[in-house]
């Protein structure tokens, strides 16, 4: 008997940089047939350059409104599945708009498991520092509480693979599978 599938709204990932949300979020999207969205992918949609060239030529509180922008339009979405990016919560008004919008899942990750996973990947460029487990570290006392303030579902990804993840929130959220996919 397929799993009753009651989510009306949009699944939502929020989590610190390298988290999973962008991965998780694409491969669950596969899985269930849903349409998938990244509000950093929208903004340099939108901008027509990179997210660190955002950071380089207008600083981080032009980046945060034109994140809010996108926030603003993907929040409004039904039904897909949104990856934000790491900072998205910063903002009190992203907090309410995402978690008006559906289920809102926290990828909590370890700081050891992010630091592996972003040294080689320059295109965060709040990473581009010289210490940056002090600044994953800062970032983390900062957010931590935020994540936790609208997370309906929180899940560990540095224990397990994507493939994982994904399944157990398919089991824990009872989605409806459509789609044979090999992520
Ligand atoms: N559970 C996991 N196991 C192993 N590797 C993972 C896992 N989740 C993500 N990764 C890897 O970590 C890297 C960062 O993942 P991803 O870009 O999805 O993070 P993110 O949360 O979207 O980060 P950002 O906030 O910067 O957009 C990718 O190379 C991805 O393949
Ligand atoms: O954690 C953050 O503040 C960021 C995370 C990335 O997803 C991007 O949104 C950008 O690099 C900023
Ligand atoms: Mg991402």
């Amino acid at each position: 008997m397929p799993a009753m599938d009651y989510i009306a709204g949009n699944l939502i990932f929020i989590g610190l940089m390298g988290a999973g949300k962008t991965t998780i979020g694409k491969c669950l999207a596969q899985r269930l047939g849903w349409q998938f969205y990244d509000s950093d992918q929208e903004i340099v949609k939108r901008s027509g350059v990179p997210i660190s060239t955002i950071f380089e030529l207008e600083g981080e509180a032009s980046f945060r409104e034109r994140e809010h922008a996108v926030i603003q339009d993907l929040s409004a979405m039904k039904r897909c599945v949104i990856a934000t990016g790491g900072g998205a919560i910063l903002q009190a008004a992203n907090r309410e708009l995402l978690q008006a919008s559906g289920t809102v899942i926290y990828l909590s990750t370890s700081i050891d498991c992010i630091l592996k996973r972003t040294s080689q990947d320059k295109s965060r460029p709040l990473l581009q520092v010289e210490n940056p487990r002090e600044q994953l570290e800062k970032l983390f006392q900062l957010r931590d509480p935020l994540y936790h303030e609208i997370a309906d579902v929180i899940i560990e990804t540095h224990t397990q693979p994507i493939s994982a993840v994904v399944s157990q929130l398919i089991q824990q959220l009872k989605l409806y599978e459509a789609t044979d996919s090999d992520c």
